[in-house]
C-alpha cells in the first residue's frame, strides 16, 4: 500500500487518498482496499508500539516487524471516493510476541470502517525476506 504510519506516542496515523480505480459501487471506495489499509496500518502500528515500549528508534535493527494472524473489519457506512482517508491505530493489548491493534478509518471526520488486527512478531527468516525484497 506504500502508506507511512506515523506514531505520536499514543496512536499511529496514516493517510491515503483512493484513486478512481479503487471504486466498487460508483462514488464509493472498494471494501477490499479499506481492509488492506486496516491490515497494513495495524501491523505498522504494532511495530511502532513495540519499538516505543522498548525505548528504541523505529526501523532500527534488530527489526521488529509483525505478521497478520487475524484481521476483522466492520464496514459501518459507505466510504465516499475522493476525500483523503485518515487511518488510526491504537494498541489494545500487548503480550509476548502478540499485539492486538484496534484500527479505524475516518473520512470527512466520520468513522466509516472499524477493525481489529492481531499481529504476531515475524520470525527472523521472514524479516530477512522483507529486507532483501527488490
Ligand atoms: C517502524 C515501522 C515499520 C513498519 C513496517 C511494516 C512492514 C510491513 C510488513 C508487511 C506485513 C503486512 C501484513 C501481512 O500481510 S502478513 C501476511 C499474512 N499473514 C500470514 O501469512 C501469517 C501466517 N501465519 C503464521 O505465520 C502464524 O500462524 C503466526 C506467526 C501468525 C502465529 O504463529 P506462531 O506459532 O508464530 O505464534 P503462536 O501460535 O505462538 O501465537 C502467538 C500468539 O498469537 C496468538 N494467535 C496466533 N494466531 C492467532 C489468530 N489467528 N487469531 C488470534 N490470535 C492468534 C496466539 O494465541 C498467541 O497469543 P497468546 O496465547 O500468547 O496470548
Amino acid at each position: 500500500m506504500q502508506i507511512k504510519s506515523v506514531w505520536d506516542g499514543n496512536e499511529a496515523i496514516a493517510r491515503f487518498t483512493p484513486r478512481p480505480y479503487h471504486t466498487a459501487v460508483p462514488g464509493y471506495v472498494y471494501g477490499g482496499l479499506l481492509a488492506s489499509l486496516i491490515d497494513c496500518h495495524g501491523t505498522g502500528t504494532a511495530s511502532a508500539a513495540a519499538y516505543a515500549v522498548t525505548g528504541r528508534e523505529p526501523g532500527t535493527a534488530p527489526y521488529l516487524r509483525y505478521l497478520t494472524a487475524s484481521l476483522r473489519v466492520n464496514f459501518l457506512k459507505p466510504t465516499p471516493l475522493g476525500p483523503e482517508l485518515v487511518i488510526h491505530g491504537r494498541v489494545k493489548e500487548m503480550a509476548g510476541r502478540k499485539v492486538v491493534v484496534e484500527a479505524w478509518i475516518e473520512v470527512n471526520g466520520e468513522t466509516t470502517v472499524q477493525g481489529e488486527v492481531v499481529a504476531v512478531q515475524a520470525p527472523d527468516h521472514m524479516i530477512e525476506a522483507l529486507l532483501n525484497r527488490a
